[in-house]
């Protein structure tokens, strides 16, 4: 089928009247999308919206309970048969599919190893091929690096040239600039537009709704399992897309000024002359008590390692965290907790969650011992604790004992912030706390810190995001390991953006 220009009006993907159940969870509820060739498609919704469980139909991860999927007008290959699905869609993860411990071109020809008995590897061809392969998607990469030594941007690129290797015309980008820098993400774009001008068809998701209309021509909105709208992203304006993502009309409130922190207050968190060589060094910083201090700077600039020592996850090569006057033992996430401070970790699935676990364990975990005596915890009380937390951070779950392996991406973010205050921290440290969470939820969790700083916790926020660096009192700008600028609030975007690229220095 052709239209009056000539070009295919068979979509290249399709998903007809899909369902989708967890036990008692209705993830996608009669869902059709389709996905026209060469299209640069948005998938877009809150979190818990059904977006991953889409996905995971579309990449032949799960089957639908009802409905189907469809690839240039024919049925998907049955769910076992991986290879095929391998040659027709491909999955940027943000947790990798790449196995560290390969070379990058083992990872390149995974499952594609061995001559054409299948059995002999041929390391030295195996080499050659990949260099060839990344050279001709201008993946400036050796083949032979290890691939978890690999940046998230290289790691990515990696995985799409494998993808269009394997013969795969469609690509879905899962929020592929959760952990890029904003050059870095100037550059996937440049990248994917011209993917896009050869043919490749791609999904992307993503809660950066300005991401959205650069790089997509169309844009489907899920909400609570189902479909809401499919349109030209042209005609769908940002606030018609919240509003289609939450029902409701309303604007984005604006961030309310806080009252500022008096000089006189007292001093919760020091840090005294700081230095983890390769990272970061000579950082001098005072958090005041109530005081919410934002932290930016690019991928090199060290902010992550410092926020990461400040918790207790990294060993300073030397300097001090002091909480109030007392000096905290380094390198030790424990001691960090009982000095008083709170972390949201960088990445939930290493550091911050024990997936088996319910919601409420999780979320309690640091202050069970207030629960019950000797290692008892009293049920009700854990249950009733969890659901207050459920209400107050809008997580989206079946209940306080569902397993936090079932919850969304962003909803798991949610559990971990509420972990890191459930103790009452006198210092909350947080890494990218907004990461893969919805515009709606933002506010809620954002609300959250400012609430704690409120009653006085000291709050040292990293952060990429301008959205979630607007609640902080003054801005502190990492390049290359040093603090190079300090914005008191009022900055503009454009002062953030000049500071973090290193401009005017
Ligand atoms: N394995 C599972 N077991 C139980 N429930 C699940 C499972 N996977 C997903 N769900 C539930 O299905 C619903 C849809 O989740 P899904 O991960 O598709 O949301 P999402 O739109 O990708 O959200 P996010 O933006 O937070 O990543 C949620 O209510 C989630 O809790």
């Amino acid at each position: 089928m052709t239209d009056a220009t000539g070009a295919s009006t068979v979509p290249a993907v399709e998903a007809v009247h899909t369902s989708k159940r967890f036990g008692a969870t209705t993830a996608l509820h009669d869902v059709s999308m389709s996905i026209a060739p060469g299209s640069t498609h948005a998938l877009v919704g809150r979190n818990g919206a059904g977006k991953s469980t889409l996905v995971s139909l579309l990449t032949g991860l799960q089957s639908p309970d009802a409905g189907a999927i469809a690839f240039d007008g024919k049925p998907a290959p049955p769910v076992a048969d991986r290879s095929a699905w391998r040659r027709r869609v491909a999955c940027v993860f943000q947790r990798s599919t790449i196995i560290p411990d390969l070379s990058v071109a083992e990872n390149l020809f995974l499952n594609r190893q061995g001559g054409d008995n299948g059995s002999l590897v041929r390391w030295g061809a195996l080499r050659r091929k990949a260099a060839e392969l990344l050279q001709e998607y201008a993946v400036d990469v050796d083949p032979a690096a290890r691939a978890g030594d690999l940046g998230v941007e290289q790691r990515q690129l990696v995985e799409i040239a494998r993808a269009l290797s394997q013969g795969a015309r469609f690509i879905i980008l899962d929020e592929p600039t959760a952990r890029l820098d904003a050059t870095a993400i100037d550059r996937l774009f440049g990248r994917l537009r011209a993917l896009s001008a050869t043919g490749v068809t791609m999904l992307f998701i993503s809660h950066h709704l300005q991401e959205i209309y650069s790089v997509c021509d169309t844009v489907t909105v899920l909400r609570d399992a189902r479909h809401v709208l499919t349109a030209p992203v042209a005609d769908v304006d940002h606030d018609a897309l919240v509003a289609a993502m939450t029902g409701e009309a309303v604007g984005l409130t604006e961030v309310e000024a806080r009252p500022p922190v008096g000089d006189d207050t007292r001093v919760a968190l020091g840090l005294k002359d700081l230095t983890l060589h390769g990272s970061y060094s000579g950082i001098d910083v005072d958090v005041r008590a109530g005081e919410i201090v934002g932290v930016t700077g690019s991928g090199s600039s060290g902010k992550v390692a410092l926020a990461e020592t400040v918790g207790g996850l990294r060993r300073p090569t030397s300097g001090t965290v002091s909480v109030g006057d007392a000096p905290v033992p380094p390198g030790s996430v424990p001691a960090a907790l009982a000095a008083g401070i709170g972390l949201v970790p960088q990445d939930r699935h290493r550091e911050g969650l024990i997936p088996l676990l319910s919601i409420a364990e999780n979320a309690t975990l640091p202050i069970a011992g207030s629960f019950g005596r000797f290692g008892y915890v009293a049920p009700g009380r854990l249950r009733d604790t969890a659901r207050s937390f459920i209400d107050r951070y809008d997580i989206h779950a079946e209940g306080p004992s569902a397993p936090v392996s079932s919850l969304s991406g962003g909803n798991a973010q949610k559990v971990v912030l509420a972990r890191a205050l459930s103790t009452a921290p006198s210092v909350l440290v947080l890494i990218n706390p907004t990461a893969g969470v919805d515009v709606r939820s933002k506010e809620s969790l954002l609300g959250a810190v400012r609430a704690a700083a409120d009653t006085g916790t000291a709050v040292l926020m990293v952060s990429d995001e301008l959205d979630d660096l607007r609640h902080c009192d003054r801005v502190l700008v990492m390049f290359h390991g040093r603090v190079v600028a300090a914005l008191p609030a009022g900055w503009s975007d454009t002062d953030v953006v000049a500071a973090v690229e290193g401009v005017n220095r």
